[in-house]
């Protein structure tokens, strides 16, 4: 029978033989807690089902307050079961995995305790420890940036400072410790190197047992309201932005909930494949929308207009010069400046404000300018109203009078006719006619283009101001942020005046005529703070050194972690290029791989691929902008929708140099050719693409 005793380290022993004691000890006390936990449900359950017979059995003699008082308490008994629910479910995760590193530290002039670390924390009631520490603990940042030496982490006191005199770091897996690795360096490679190497999993994994040093900066960072995070591409700026989530909630837990967080997520499937990070981390989902909703609902729907999927499948796939020029100017910075300026101009002009007599008094136009002026972030019928009131309001202090219901009409039907009125529509098309190049405005079956969207709600939003179910978000997370505009994120600026983290990297851009860099959100959004990533982690060596040889970044760091070569397969036809794409799908499943992707230019070659792979019998999941899943086996889609996602193997047929000919062709060839984490295939008829740059 094991002993109950607090297991200690002896010189005799060797370290893994101490880990391996140690966490047989941790179990049972986790059991024990389990145990604990169990009873006290019970005993809940009892105790709500006891209230509720009584309510039940007693309701004839009881009076109102006294029902009131019996239903409360056991609304509270079923809230205080659910929390220990919660508490129960983190403690059976840990009994699987408890912890995944240890360092010990000793602050200054005291002595060295252990310190182990955990997705959770656990206190154990028993022997009064704190037996685990959640990574987001302030003494847990210990653990990712220091080696052995002298340290210091801030806790809400203040510096502790003191020196970290061991670290280990360990992989247990159902309770079982696969392997324990004594390390002096920080977070070591060997683990990182093992969880690189694994296949993919059904969505994004978490990382809180291998947080590099500088991640760990940035997941930490809770001053910066507004933080810009411009990484290569693999280099964990999705992960990091849902870590810093986790990490906020914890440190912010009084004040911020899940309910107060937003995601602007670039399409459905990308907010499948992220969904189950955050509750993996023991937080719940957060809310996720795309672009296009919200302008939906910013709209009241009463706008139709074509999606950011199919103006990107426009520009690839129509060779309309004009159509090009339209998107790119509004996608400029000096289109938001004129946009401004047009907005200024516009509300200057919005009120003919002149004196007027109410009631016999007189009302000054100033007076009735400078009111307007005052609500401009409300629409217009409400700021008639509001300026109604407030002058009438002023008629009562200055001359004393109460103005009788046939006068106050008459001030509303005076201030309303000052007001000029035309739809928001009228207005944004004014714009173009004020810029002189009307042309540059052009729905289709009044349909608008996805390129006039956010500059009409940029008009709206100066104009009439808006309501937004999302107006009391407290944090807001904007994911590959080179797709949105200028306008966008004044837009966004506008809308949300809350912190944010925005992510992505300008050499993804899929659709550059409108792609924004850091530097311009910078401008953008006040108070903004830019932080880089450069070392990529998602792909093998050789497949980063390939990726490099398309887009070139002189700061990118490659991982080391070997794989094989990229092949580039030329073959003598389509046919000969489709039973290549075949063999190589029935190799993947023959694999112990998870993921294959096939990423073609556009949408239209995706259904090409799909329509050859199921002619041969071959059964793959084909991703469009309505896609709802990140599912395992074959997945086809275009460059485009593919940002963001990683797979085991990525094959990318067509790579022909008429198919990728252009710059925009480059990047796509680029976002494609990163999404592989272990092996990149291309295939070609013809001659290869020359965005293929040569070998270093
Ligand atoms: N510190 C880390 N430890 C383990 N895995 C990591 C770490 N950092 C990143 N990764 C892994 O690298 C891969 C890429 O991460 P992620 O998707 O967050 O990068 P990204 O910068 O958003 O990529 P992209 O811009 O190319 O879509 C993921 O598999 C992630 O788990």
């Amino acid at each position: 029978m094991a002993s109950d005793e607090p297991v200690t380290e002896t010189a005799a022993e060797d370290a893994e033989t101490y880990e391996r004691r140690h966490l047989e000890q941790v179990k049972r006390q986790l059991q024990r807690a389990l145990q604990t936990i169990e009873q006290r449900l019970n005993d809940y359950a009892r105790e709500v089902q006891q209230q509720k017979e009584y309510l039940w059995e007693g309701r004839a003699d009881m009076d109102h307050a006294e029902k009131v008082s019996t239903r409360e308490s056991i609304e509270r008994a079923a809230a205080t079961g659910e929390a220990v629910q919660e508490r129960q479910r983190r403690l059976a995760k840990l009994r699987r995995a408890p912890y995944f590193g240890r360092f010990d530290f000793a602050p200054a002039g005291g002595e060295g305790q252990p310190v182990y670390i955990g997705i959770h924390h656990f206190h154990d009631d028993d022997s009064g420890e704190d037996v685990i520490h959640d990574w987001r603990a302030p003494i847990a940042s210990l653990f990712y940036d220091y080696e052995t030496g002298p340290a210091t982490y801030h806790a809400p006191e203040g510096a502790v400072e003191g020196e970290v005199l061991r670290k280990r770091q360990f992989r247990i897996r159902d309770g079982e410790m696969a392997f324990m690795i004594e390390s002096s360096v920080n977070v070591v490679d060997e683990v990182l190197q093992e969880e690189l190497a694994r296949s993919s999993d059904e969505g994004m994994r978490n990382i809180v047992a291998t947080i590099q040093r500088d991640q760990n900066a940035i997941i930490r960072d809770a001053d910066a309201p507004v933080l810009v995070i411009q990484g290569v591409a693999g280099s964990g700026k999705t992960s990091i932005a849902l870590h810093r989530i986790a990490f906020l909630l914890y440190h912010y837990k009084e004040s911020l909930s899940s309910d107060d967080i937003l995601i602007l997520s670039p399409n459905r499937v990308f907010s499948d494949y992220i969904a189950d990070v955050l509750p993996e981390l023991g937080e719940e989902a957060v809310h996720q929308v795309g672009m296009e909703q919200l302008a939906h609902e910013l709209l009241e729907g009463e706008y139709r207009f074509q999606s950011f999927f199919e103006q990107t499948t426009a520009l690839l796939e129509r060779d309309d010069p004009a159509m090009r020029e339209r998107v790119a100017r509004k996608s400029s910075t000096e289109f938001l400046d004129r946009l401004g300026e047009y907005a200024g101009y516009v509300e200057s002009r919005r009120f003919a404000a002149e004196d007027i007599w109410v009631a016999r008094r007189y009302v000054p136009g100033w007076l009735l300018e400078e009111t307007f002026r005052k609500h401009r972030r409300l629409g217009t019928t409400e700021r008639v109203r509001q300026v109604t009131h407030e002058i009438e309001r002023k008629i009562g202090l200055e001359y004393n009078v109460d103005l009788e219901p046939g006068e106050r009409r008459e001030l509303r039907e005076k201030i309303k006719g000052m007001v000029q009125q035309s739809t928001l529509r009228e207005t944004y098309k004014g714009f173009f006619e004020w810029l002189g190049e009307p042309d540059l405005f052009r729905p289709v079956k009044g349909r608008l283009e996805y390129a006039d969207v956010f500059p009409l709600i940029y008009l709206k939003l100066r104009l009439e101001g808006m309501n937004s179910r999302w107006r009391d978000i407290k944090h807001l997370i904007v994911d590959e942020m080179q797709d949105y505009t200028p306008v966008q994120y004044a837009v966004l600026g506008r809308l949300f005046a809350c912190n944010m983290t925005i992510l992505g990297d300008a050499s993804q851009a899929v659709n550059p005529v409108t792609a924004s860099d850091s530097a311009e959100i910078q401008r953008a959004l006040r108070g903004a703070v830019r932080v880089k990533l450069t070392k990529s982690y998602r792909s093998s060596y050789e497949i980063t050194r390939f990726a490099q040889r398309i887009l070139p970044d002189p700061e990118l760091e490659a991982l080391e972690r070997h794989g094989e070569e990229p092949e580039i397969i030329a073959c003598r036809n389509r046919k000969a290029e489709n039973a290549t794409l075949c063999r190589t799908v029935e190799e993947f499943l023959a694999s112990d791989h998870n993921h294959l992707g096939v990423i073609t230019r556009t949408q239209r070659q995706a259904r090409q691929v799909h329509k050859a792979l199921a002619d041969a019998g071959l059964e793959a999941q084909l991703v469009d902008e309505e896609t709802g899943t990140f599912g395992h086996g074959v997945l086809i889609c275009s460059a485009h929708l593919a940002k963001g996602l990683e797979f085991d193997r990525v094959v990318v047929p067509m790579a022909s140099a008429d198919n990728y000919a252009s710059e925009t062709d480059r990047h796509l060839l680029y976002v494609a050719c990163t999404r592989a984490m272990h092996r990149l295939t291309l295939t070609h008829t013809g001659a290869v693409t020359p965005l293929i740059g040569p070998a270093a």
